[in-house]
């Protein structure tokens, strides 16, 4: 049994041999390009509502450093825009590149940003998790790109500063009292559009919510995602970087946008 992962021998292109699911139609991410995007003035604005309470911990699964939230109730939700009802947070997570010029999961008109925030929220009309993973409205994804700049937001700056805990694979630390939507940039203007989950098993049951404004990062924040590392804490150092998978074929579908 040898894990998936983002090396040569175990990365995005071979993922298909033991996941199938990965050479489906309706993959993620996608290319994001203006003149496949459909404006539709239809779409409503999307809502989160999230307990601070309900931030558990913080972790390194040796592919990407994630926050937990409580989600055995609906206590932090997001709901509207493409969705049908609320949707439940479960957990946090990043992508990001070797250095800041790459890094991101989605690429729009050509650009690709230094990293890619990714809220996973499921459908809470499943019993549970899993279950929702199989249904093709059972996960929704906020994707809200980093960009690095001078001014930098300062709330990137509470998980940035528990990395030093969760160094190597298999670390995690409280991470009390977060509202992740202290992150979201000023506006909520969005392009959506169904897709999948970007890692193995790469199931197609995401509705893709990707923010137009990109949060600002500095370049030394990005240097503290790059310092941990994929490995455990006994083995041989490797940096986890580059944990994002390139854009699959659109095929047909259509990326709509709640903004003109
Ligand atoms: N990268 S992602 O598509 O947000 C994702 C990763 C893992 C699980 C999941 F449900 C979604
Ligand atoms: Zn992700």
């Amino acid at each position: 049994y040898y894990p998936w992962g983002y090396d040569s021998d175990n990365g995005p292109d071979q993922w298909h041999k033991n996941y199938p699911f990965a050479k489906g139609r309706h993959q993620s991410p996608i290319e994001i390009n203006n003149k496949d995007v459909h404006y539709d003035s239809s779409l409503l604005p999307w809502f989160a509502s999230y307990d601070p309470g309900a931030a558990k911990t913080i972790l390194n699964n040796g592919k990407t450093c994630r926050v937990v939230f409580d989600d055995s109730f609906d206590r932090s939700v997001l709901r509207g825009g493409p969705l049908p009802g609320v949707y439940r947070l479960r957990q946090l997570h990043f992508h990001w590149g070797s250095s800041d010029d790459h890094g991101s999961e989605h690429v729009v008109n050509g650009v690709r940003y230094a990293g890619e925030l990714h809220l996973l929220h499921w459908n809470p009309k499943y019993s549970n998790y899993l279950d929702a993973k199989r249904r093709t409205d059972g996960i929704a994804v906020l994707a809200i790109f980093l960009q690095v700049g001078e001014t930098p937001k300062p709330e990137m700056k509470r998980i940035l500063e528990e990395i030093n805990a969760i160094k190597t694979k298999g670390k995690n630390a409280p991470f009390p009292n977060f509202d992740p939507s202290i992150l979201f940039p000023k506006s909520h203007d969005y392009w959506t559009y169904h897709g999948s989950v970007t890692t193995p098993p790469c199931e197609e049951c995401v509705t893709w919510i990707i923010l137009r404004e990109p949060i600002i990062v500095s370049s030394d924040q990005m240097a503290k995602l790059r310092s941990l590392s994929k490995n455990a804490e006994n083995e041989p150092n490797h940096p986890l970087v580059d944990n994002w998978r390139p854009t699959q074929p659109r095929y047909f579908r259509m990326v709509s946008a709640s903004f003109l």
